[in-house]
């Protein structure tokens, strides 16, 4: 690629890059939020067209207007959102679309040259399998496969890794080299440094929407990189907004109802981030030491679908105030549910959910996040934002009926408002600050971290966080951490799921272990270790090595 430009609406998101890919390597791609990696691989395979540059392939020049002409020069994309027919089966989406797929062909027929296809890769499927019904990691090499078939010599993946569990990452690696050594290309987009050290062969990295640097990986550390994304200095480049110079800084929202004194006897014993409660307690504080309230309490939680399939089974926690409550598992076991339940998206089917001991019966989300309970849903673009708003608007979301939005409880106050929806868009250091942008527009870390700063705000009793840090460059996974913390350290709960099992390690007071819609285990961070996470995730119960009884 030679100096492609595109540019939206007056913001530069690739400003004359280069990028030289060769056959049988694997290429990293590599960027802060915002810093124009997904526009360039859209431009390659054909989404966009560039405002000036030019892409050569095997030093000819080539106009990729649409997919279908990309797909036909070998270059094919695999997107973080999949975009397969949930009811098709494998066989039916890989062949959907496709000018080799025979007329007339039967189930069997196209069941048997998927299986074909599937083995030529080293990409294990089931082919009369309906995708709605087949793990995360199975729907993405179905999606691979459906680029291979074609024909692809490149394949461009955007963040593949984000939601599959280790094992599925070893085995994508495996079929990743299988296909470089047959002479093919790989674009890698990827926040994870540690899987960019351990596959990829060379290195570009974007800022403010050039290209900053080339290298190869080898020889390159976490650290090095690390500098390269985000830079000794502030980013530069016209695609990254200088912060508002006329915003002033917007406080987190008041807790209107603190709690009173008789709930926690000794606050500061309570809100000590180094010595949470819950695990106090487990420790043998002695009976002399008042402990304090759960922040939430689930009694015996079940939750079932229209259906009647049981999603949640009998969960019973209790999360202090001041805790970091770790929720690890495999994606799909419980977490959508538990996380829902916990923010009043979904009612209980069974059991009693209690903040600050007092019932949540019957009171829905707005009343959850106005008692206090903030909630970044794992899939923040349909459930996180409304994504054709303006980013101002989903900033407001959770605070448009109070004050400033509001003045004398009910007189709705467009200045105020404004001011308000500046002021969250700045402190989330989205990279374009007009409130007038609709949400998907922003890059995809930039819509997780207007997400996370205005649910951390209304966060002053419960903060349910599902996979917060997904999408996230480092510089933002970090500053994300440390609003958990800071949360943590003023006494709020949070409330951490997440599949990284470091992660958890790292930040977690305590981990709980979903499995099957079941808690099969909660540890104390000093007694968890991934080994026995794994067990636990596995449905294992610890001390005998059996599985945990329906
Ligand atoms: N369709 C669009 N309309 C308007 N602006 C867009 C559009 N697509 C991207 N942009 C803008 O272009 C810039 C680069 O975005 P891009 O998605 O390429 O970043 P990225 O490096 O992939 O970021 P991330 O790591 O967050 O995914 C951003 O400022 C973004 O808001």
């Amino acid at each position: 690629m030679r100096g492609i430009t595109k540019s939206f609406y007056g913001t530069l998101a690739n400003d004359g890059v280069d990028f030289d890919l060769r056959a049988g390597e694997i290429h990293a791609l590599l960027g802060e939020n915002g810093a124009g990696k997904s526009t360039l691989m859209n431009v390659l395979t054909g989404l966009y067209q560039p405002d000036a540059g030019e892409i050569l392939i095997e030093n000819h020049p080539r106009r990729l207007d649409n997919p279908a002409a990309a797909i036909e020069a070998g270059i094919g994309m695999v997107h973080q959102h999949f975009k397969l027919v949930q009811n098709f089966t494998v066989a039916e989406n890989i062949h959907l679309g496709w000018e080799e797929t025979p007329r007339r062909a039967g189930a069997a027929a196209l069941e048997a040259r998927t299986q074909a296809l599937s083995e030529r890769f080293g990409l294990p499927v089931t082919p009369g399998a309906r995708v709605a019904d087949i793990p995360v990691g199975e729907q993405q090499r179905v999606e691979i496969l459906r680029v291979l078939a074609r024909g692809a010599r490149v394949l461009v993946l955007d963040e593949p890794t984000a939601v599959l569990t280790p094992s599925e990452v070893a085995a994508l690696f495996t079929a990743l080299r299988g296909f470089r050594a047959d002479g093919n290309a790989v674009i890698l987009i990827s926040h994870k440094l540690g899987e960019v050290l351990e596959i990829a062969d060379h290195v570009t990295v974007m800022r403010g929407g050039r290209s900053v640097a080339q290298c190869p990986a080898a020889g390159a550390s976490r650290a090095s990189l690390a500098r390269l994304i985000i830079g000794d200095l502030p980013p530069s480049g016209r695609a990254v907004a200088a912060p508002l110079p006329d915003v002033e800084p917007v406080e987190p929202r008041a807790d209107p109802d603190p709690l009173p004194a008789r709930d926690v006897a000794d606050p500061a014993a309570s809100r000590r981030p180094s010595a949470p409660p819950g695990i106090a307690a487990t420790a043998g504080a002695g009976p002399s030491v008042p402990h304090p309230a759960p922040t939430m309490v689930l009694r015996e939680v079940s939750v079932r679908d229209a259906r009647g399939v049981t999603l949640l089974d009998r969960v019973s926690i209790e999360i202090m105030p001041g805790e970091l409550l770790g929720i690890a598992g495999v994606a799909g076991n419980g977490q959508r549910p538990l996380a829902e339940v916990m923010t009043g998206l979904l009612a209980p089917s069974e059991g009693e959910l209690l903040l600050d001991g007092a019932s949540m019966r019957g009171i829905g989300p707005r009343g959850f996040a106005s008692r206090g309970v903030g909630h970044m849903p794992e899939d923040r673009l349909r459930t996180g934002l409304a994504a054709t708003l303006p980013q101002g608007e989903n900033a407001l979301l959770r605070e448009y009926h109070l004050p400033p939005s509001t003045r004398f409880g009910w007189l709705f106050d467009p200045a105020g408002a404004r001011r308000l929806a500046r002021g969250i868009i700045n402190a989330a250091a989205v990279n374009r600050r007009d409130p007038s942008i609709p949400a998907r527009n922003l890059s995809g870390g930039n819509q997780q971290r207007l997400v996370a700063e205005r649910e951390t705000r209304i966060s002053h009793r419960l903060l349910v966080a599902a996979y917060p840090t997904r999408g996230l460059d480092v510089g933002a996974v970090a500053a994300l951490h440390a609003a958990m913390h800071r949360l943590r350290a003023r006494g709020v709960a949070v409330v951490l799921i997440s599949e990284e099992i470091e992660e958890l390690l790292d930040h977690a007071d305590r981990i709980a272990v979903l499995c099957a819609g079941r808690i099969s285990g909660i540890l104390p961070v000093a007694e968890a270790d991934p080994e026995k996470l794994g067990l636990l995730m596995s449905g294992q119960s610890l001390a005998s090595g059996a599985p945990v009884s329906a």
